[in-house]
């Protein structure tokens, strides 16, 4: 796949959190038919944080194909699949227990590896090849749509500021042992996963982000971990985000429409 130079963030604003979150939906549920259409699938990965919650509007919308998605983790936590820290259990709670997806199609870390951070960081690539070598030829898996959040100091999925993971140019997936969010130990993709999918989404809301926001989009050059998404394969990146989060910010909005 040819690689291109990576496009300008496009950056919708909403209101309230009820219209980010309504928008979200709508777009994600486009991307969807597109990917259908085009290879009878839809591969997401999907975050923690307060992610999960926003996509409570595609709980009762229409259209969406639950049967085809195939769903990963961005990062993960290294706990039981049942802790209370588990991204995968807040995706759970949240979304996946109240709708028809097939869970065989939702890629969970093994944490009966857990001792070895390196061999679960493996597996998990391995779950990646699986289900992305045969399919598309490129050097890296090409996701449809990968679903990001930001944290207060700009990190995204568990890739964090002035970490040597930044750096990362070889490996899909990669762990850390010293988050210094808790709980320390994580697993994550990378950035040239994260820069070959063909759509990007961040899913940013709250006053409390309105500093980090800002540093994020105005200040690229600054190089916080958020900042380094720009998917070039080619892709996009898209913020989707609610007038508080954005109150500081000068990059320019544009108005959503599908
Ligand atoms: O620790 C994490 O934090 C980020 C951001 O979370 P948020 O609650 O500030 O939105 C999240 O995207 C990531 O998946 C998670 O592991």
């Amino acid at each position: 796949m040819p690689t291109t130079a990576p496009s300008s963030p496009i950056l919708y604003s909403f209101p309230s959190s009820t219209e980010l979150c309504d928008a979200l939906a709508n777009f994600i549920i486009k991307a969807q038919k597109e990917s259908i259409e085009k290879k009878g699938r839809f591969s997401v990965a999907i975050s923690g944080g307060s992610l999960p919650t926003q996509l409570n509007a595609l709980i009762n919308k229409p259209g969406v194909r639950w049967d085809k998605w195939q769903v990963f983790y961005a990062d993960e936590r290294v706990v039981p699949l049942d802790h209370a820290d588990s991204n995968h259990k807040l995706c759970t709670d949240e979304l996946f227990s109240k709708v028809p997806i097939l869970k065989d199609n939702i890629h969970t870390i093994d944490f009966s590896l857990a001792d070895d951070l390196e061999e679960l960081s493996d597996a998990y690539e391995k779950e990646l090849i699986r289900e992305f070598a045969q399919k598309d030829s490129a050097r890296f898996p090409v996701f449809d749509l990968i679903l990001l959040g930001t944290g207060p100091d700009g990190h995204t999925a568990s890739l964090f500021p002035g970490h040597p993971l930044l750096t990362e140019e070889d490996r899909w997936v990669a762990y850390i042992e010293d988050s210094p969010k808790p709980p320390p130990r994580r697993i994550t993709f990378t950035y040239p996963v994260i820069n070959h999918a063909s759509r990007v989404a961040f899913v940013v809301s709250g006053a409390a982000k309105a500093d980090t926001l800002q540093t994020v989009l105005d200040k690229p050059e600054e190089g916080l971990p958020a900042s380094r998404v720009r998917p070039t394969h080619p892709g996009q990146v898209y913020w989707f985000v609610d007038d508080p989060a954005v109150s500081k910010v000068s990059f320019p909005r544009t108005p959503f429409k599908l």
